[in-house]
Parts: C-alpha cells; sequence; structure tokens
C-alpha cells in the first residue's frame, strides 16, 4: 500500500508543485496520474523514487515511511522500484543485454543469474532476438522497451513510469500500455503518468486527476468510460 498524507512540495524557486495530497494505492493495483502540463504528475512520482522530498506531510509504502530513508539508503530504497522516463535513458554504447543487467550489477547479483534475469526481462517485452545489439540500431517503441526490461528485470514491487508512451506513435502506445497492464496482473503496483486521455480511457484502470498540484478527480477502474 502506497499512501500520500496531505503532501505538499514546493521547489526551492517558491513553486507549489503538489498541494495537500492524500490517497491511497494498494498493492497490486494500476493507476494513471493525469493533468495538464505542470499539474504536478512527474514532482509526485520523484517523491516515490526519492529523486525529491517533500515540504510537508508524509508518504508510506506498506507502512514504512519514507522520511525515515537516509541518503545512504536510497539505492537500496529505488532497487525495489522500477522506474520508466519517457526519454528511456539507455546508454547508447552498451548492448541492450548491458542495459538491462546494469540494475542487476548494482544490486551484486552473480553473473549467471544475471544473464537469466535479463533473458526473462527481454523475453518478456519481446526483444530476446536484440541482446547484442546497441540501442540506436531500435526503433523508438522498441528503445522504450528495452527501458522497461531495465525497470522490471530486478523484480520492483513498485512500477512507476513517467510519459512511458510521450513519443511513440498510438499503436505501439497500446502495446506499452498493454505491458504494464501484464505487470499488474503479475501482482506489481504499477503508477503511471500520462496525458494520454484516450489510451487513458482505453486501459480501464484507476485514474487520479491533478490540477496546480491539487487532487481533483479519483476514478475508480470502473468509473472510466
Ligand atoms: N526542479 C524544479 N524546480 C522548480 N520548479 C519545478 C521543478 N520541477 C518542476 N517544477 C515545477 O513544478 C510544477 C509541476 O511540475 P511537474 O513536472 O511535476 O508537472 P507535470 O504534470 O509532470 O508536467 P508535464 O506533463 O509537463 O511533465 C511545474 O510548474 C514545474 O515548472
Amino acid at each position: 500500500m502506497i499512501h500520500f498524507d496531505q503532501v505538499s512540495k514546493r521547489y526551492e524557486s517558491g513553486h507549489e508543485a503538489l498541494s495537500q495530497l492524500s490517497f491511497e494505492v494498494p498493492t497490486g493495483e494500476m493507476a494513471f496520474i493525469t493533468g495538464h502540463s505542470g499539474a504536478g504528475k512527474s514532482t509526485l512520482l520523484k517523491l516515490l523514487g526519492l529523486i525529491e522530498r517533500p515540504s510537508q506531510g508524509s508518504i508510506s509504502m506498506d507502512g514504512k515511511s519514507l522520511a525515515k530513508i537516509r541518503r545512504s539508503g536510497i539505492p537500496k530504497w529505488r532497487r525495489q522500484i522500477g522506474m520508466v522516463f519517457q526519454d528511456h535513458r539507455l546508454l547508447m554504447e552498451r548492448t541492450v543485454f548491458a542495459n538491462v543487467e546494469l540494475p542487476l550489477v548494482i544490486g551484486g547479483i552473480a553473473k549467471p543469474e544475471r544473464a537469466r534475469r535479463v533473458r526473462a526481462a527481454l523475453e518478456k517485452v519481446g526483444l530476446l532476438a536484440y541482446e547484442r545489439q546497441l540501442p540506436d540500431t531500435l526503433s523508438a517503441g522498441e528503445q522504450q522497451r528495452v527501458g522497461i526490461a531495465r525497470a522490471i528485470v530486478a523484480r520492483p514491487t513498485l512500477l512507476i513510469a513517467d510519459e512511458p508512451t510521450g513519443n511513440l506513435d498510438p499503436q505501439l502506445a497500446v502495446e506499452i500500455m498493454g505491458l504494464f497492464g501484464e505487470f499488474q496482473q503479475v501482482g506489481t503496483t504499477v503508477l503511471v503518468a500520462s496525458h494520454d486521455l484516450p489510451l487513458i480511457k482505453r486501459m480501464k484502470k484507476r485514474v487520479i486527476v491533478l490540477d496546480h498540484g491539487r487532487l481533483v478527480a479519483d476514478l475508480a477502474a470502473q468509473e472510466v468510460l
């Protein structure tokens, strides 16, 4: 269970990106975070990844307060979270295999186990045949799938994705969102920031709507028409 309790985030510029945000996401649920540009979607996900800290309020996951995690504990925290970005942030001079392997290297997983898990993750996103290639020989959609494989390879309990389909054509976007749905089906909690309303409606998952940093609507999956 993720719990945001009266969370506000004011950047050093003085801008309040999130205001008194409270909501819960049960373990294993998939939810979209939507809202206009600047509504605070990325900020919300950054708080979960401990890329930013709240100015007020508290965030917890499975009863553990994120405020208690110090700087030295951040790498360990991030190992249980998979993060996907719009600009996938792949290492272009490393192979697809090496990119996906990276979180496992950082996590100290032994080599044979790494190879097994990397191949399982690549198979999941349909890219096993590409493991020796460099990312820039792949299409945009394929590169995004490498980013997703990297995010799930360490079997995170929480997957967060910030506009993961922003650069993709509609058909590819549907496929990528479908992949997130599959991860949810195997028990991962999935939070996706997106402003692609037609695609969100199609997915029929919970939708949390932000407006100028405030939560203005929270629709259960069955309310999404
Ligand atoms: N590091 C920062 N310093 C100052 N202000 C910031 C910072 N990051 C974000 N903001 C501001 O906070 C507000 C929320 O930004 P955020 O990126 O969370 O919105 P968003 O909903 O993800 O927008 P978009 O859809 O355009 O990515 C915006 O007004 C933005 O300019």
